[in-house]
């Protein structure tokens, strides 16, 4: 089984257009969208959802109230200051005639879930709890079956949000025999994108004609050389600025990267994001057979890659 992941490096380059264009191609394949953050494939699949799960990121501390005695060590100890005093309660045990002191609260958004507080706690009164970091989904979708997911506001762990997603899709592909799996990556070059790189069969990198393009390139082309990755590149929009294109290109061929299509600027993009369908499966314009000699060029590619 093989693995096209299409990433970018910055956002608004066309990446998802591109990936749903690719998936209405494809043959046999299972989609992955690992750009947990802000999922937004699925805007263009319109997804069947089948199941959906709870993804659990690390643990939080939580007191016991009926413990704690208000001695203030977890307070002392906690590093990232997610430990507070308890505003007094009216009448309660910790209100200032209460005969227990002052409770404490432990804000889940700053705890870092390392575990100190529950090792120094001299009553015992604080343990681990698993946190509800966000759910993933396996959906069906008129282009294959999709393994998407979506991160809870402000948790962190979309590095193993991303590997999870990225499990459940090979998982899927072996149980349906499909030959490949195609993931819409995360933006940035962070541990999200570190996660979806390792051990892909192609990444398959889109850009745009300009600086932020050009640069986000390079960037997610050293990381991906890092991991050993085989990288080939869309310059999308190429003719809005021909000259920054041909630099790009001269830039690809000093670094031995291949070019694996150029797409045009094209209104037929946005309006297949409006009616939320993927560009190859609405349009026979310019962008849209673009992507088609794309697709072509990439199973050469993938085909030599196996035979390696
Ligand atoms: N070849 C093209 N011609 C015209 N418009 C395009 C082209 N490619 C992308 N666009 C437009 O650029 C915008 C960004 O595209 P898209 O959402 O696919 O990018 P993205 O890289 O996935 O963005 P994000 O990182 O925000 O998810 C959309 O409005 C889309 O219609
Ligand atoms: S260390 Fe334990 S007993 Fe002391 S304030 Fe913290 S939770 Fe309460
Ligand atoms: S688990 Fe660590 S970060 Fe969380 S409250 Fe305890 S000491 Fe602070």
């Amino acid at each position: 089984m093989q693995e096209l992941l299409v990433i970018s490096g910055k956002g608004g380059t066309g990446k998802t257009s591109i990936v749903a264009a690719l998936a209405a191609l494809a043959e046999d394949k299972v989609l992955a969208d690992c750009d947990v953050d802000a999922a937004d494939l699925h805007l263009l699949l319109r997804p069947e959802v089948e199941s959906v799960n709870e993804f659990y990121g690390s643990s939080k501390a939580v007191i016991e109230a009926g413990r704690c005695t208000g001695c203030g060590r977890c307070i002392e100890v906690c590093r990232f200051g997610a430990i507070t005093k308890a505003a007094p309660v009216a009448g309660g045990e910790n209100s200032a005639s209460g005969s227990r002191g002052s409770i404490v609260q432990v804000d889940s958004l700053s705890c870092e879930g390392c575990g100190v507080c529950t090792m120094m706690c001299p009553a015992g009164a604080i343990t681990m709890k698993p946190n509800l970091a966000g759910y993933w989904y396996i959906s069906e979708t008129p282009y294959g079956p999709l393994v998407h997911a979506q991160l809870g506001l402000a948790e962190d762990n979309s590095g193993k949000l991303v590997t999870k997603v990225r499990q459940e899709a090979r998982r899927l592909a072996e149980e349906n025999k499909a030959r490949l799996i195609i993931t819409d990556g995360p933006p940035g070059i962070g541990c999200p994108v570190i996660s979806s790189l390792t051990g892909v069969t192609l990444a398959l990198v889109v850009t745009e004609p300009t600086v932020a393009g050009w640069h986000d390139l390079e960037r997610v082309v050293k990381l991906a050389g890092h991991f050993k990755v085989p990288v080939t590149v869309c310059i999308n929009k190429y003719d809005l600025a021909p000259e920054k294109s041909r630099e790009i290109e001269a830039y690809c061929y000093d670094e031995g990267l291949t070019i694996a299509g150029k797409i045009p600027f094209d209104a037929d993009v946005a309006r297949a994001l409006v009616n939320a369908v993927p560009l190859t499966a609405c349009s026979r314009g310019a962008a849209a057979n673009a992507v088609k000699a794309m697709w072509d060029s990439l199973l050469v590619r993938m085909e030599k890659i196996k035979m390696q």
